[in-house]
């Protein structure tokens, strides 16, 4: 069993909080800080009962260009809340343990971005994820662990992992949120239809694979570079172009992959056109002209598919999208997306998930789903039945 906020008496706790507020940062400011937002409701209710908060938090990936301080982090969340938020430069020394002894009840401290430290960017067992230096150093200054941080809960990392052997361990409220409706895909309304577009396009096939064997799509339509592939997979001459763009990316050998999954499940929807760009603008081939003269890769579905898609969409009882239909950054390519996922929002219920995907909705100003996840991967992981370690270890 998952202890919740519901579980914890915070009047006066030290509650260490592991967040996601992974974000696209540009010259060291936020790009965007939907991800901070999600984590209010927890914080708050945290605050407004007395706790005195320690938040841990990763940012980008070592190398990075997104690789950067929390600072910028904690300004911005000291607006979103109504109590205080602090900033330490450190993360589990002596002098991240003396910031957290000296919190007020109310007051909450965002200490540095934990990749900074090597072993916080590794995979470990949860026993030996709580013998690293990351867990042994602040633990002593915790009563408890909260885990709010979803969208990260797929890693195995020690912050993610390795206090709940140390510490009494609940969770936050968008976990909960997120595990009430995403490991309850099963008892969804059907038909169920999974809309896989994007550009990751091994994990689509393994969505797509793993949903259709375990029962739990009715209908799976692929748009994106994974539609490019199926159609690529079946024989379609999309052109050089397009051709090049999936060599390039390192999606040739997934070529045959989506083969065999087209060959073994007919559920499996390929886009009928794509949209290319032509003399500046969006111009549409049809798959049925095909071969036809292409000199630019395929950057969306075309409209004869957003009809035929969006009508399965409108009409399903649960549709869930991951991944953008199209390039839609590209106004023209946006098309695809908007079409598709103002569909979705017809159906019955509708649920959103992917960093990308999260974005290109704020971006389409898209509203009326019933779920928006902060989680890409972790998302992904959930949808295709597997476990998520740090999930795992609040058990
Ligand atoms: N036909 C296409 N050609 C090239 N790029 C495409 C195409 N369709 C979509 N994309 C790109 O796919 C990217 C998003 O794909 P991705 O798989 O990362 O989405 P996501 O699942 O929402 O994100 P994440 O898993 O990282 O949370 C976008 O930047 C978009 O431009
Ligand atoms: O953005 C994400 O998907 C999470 O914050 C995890 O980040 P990672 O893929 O760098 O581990």
């Amino acid at each position: 069993m998952i202890r919740t906020l519901d579980d914890l008496d915070a009047e006066g706790v030290a509650v260490g909080v592991r967040i996601d507020i992974n974000s696209p940062v540009s010259g060291g400011e936020l790009a965007d800080d939907a991800r901070l937002r999600a984590h209010v409701d927890t914080l708050a209710e945290l605050l407004d009962c007395g706790a005195r908060v320690a938040i841990l938090a990763h940012q980008g990936r070592p190398g990075g260009d997104d690789f950067a301080r929390l600072a910028a982090h904690a300004d911005r969340l000291d607006e979103l809340l109504d109590h205080p938020v602090d900033y330490c430069d450190a993360t589990f020394s002596s002098a991240a343990r003396d910031r957290v002894a000296a919190l007020d009840v109310g007051e909450a401290v965002v200490l540095e971005n934990t990749r900074f430290y090597a072993e916080e960017y590794m995979e470990f067992e949860p026993e030996r994820a709580a013998d690293t230096h990351l867990v042994r150093g602040l633990a002593p200054a915790l009563d408890v662990y909260l885990n709010d941080a979803f969208a990260a809960a797929h890693r195995s990392q020690p912050s993610l992992v390795g206090f709940p052997t140390r510490l009494p361990s609940y969770a936050g409220r968008v976990m909960e949120r997120e595990l009430d409706v995403l490991g309850a895909i099963e008892e969804t309304p059907t038909p169920r239809v999974y809309v896989l577009g994007g550009a990751k396009v091994g994990d689509s096939i393994g969505v797509a694979r793993s949903v259709l064997e375990r029962d739990l799509a009715d209908t799976v339509l692929t748009a994106g570079v994974i539609g490019n592939v199926c159609l690529l997979a079946g024989g379609a001459e999309l052109g050089d172009a397009t051709a090049e763009f999936v060599y390039d990316a390192g999606y040739w050998d997934e070529i045959d992959r989506a083969g065999d999954l087209l060959d073994a499940h007919d559920e499996i929807a390929v886009p009928e056109d794509v949209a290319v760009e032509r003399d500046g603008d969006r111009h549409e081939v049809a798959v049925a002209d095909l071969p036809a003269e292409i000199d630019a890769p395929a950057m969306d579905v075309g409209s004869r598919t957003i009809a035929t898609y969006g009508e399965i969409i409108e009409n399903a009882g649960t549709v869930i999208l991951n991944g953008p239909a199209g390039v839609f950054e590209e106004e023209p390519f946006a098309e695809g997306t908007r079409g598709l996922y103002e569909a979705a929002t017809r159906a019955e219920q509708s649920i959103v998930g992917g960093g990308d995907t999260a974005a290109a909705v704020r971006q389409l100003g898209l509203d009326g789903f019933d779920h928006i996840s902060t989680g890409g991967g972790a998302a992904l992981t959930l949808l295709t039945g597997d476990a998520l370690p740090a999930v795992e270890a609040l058990r």
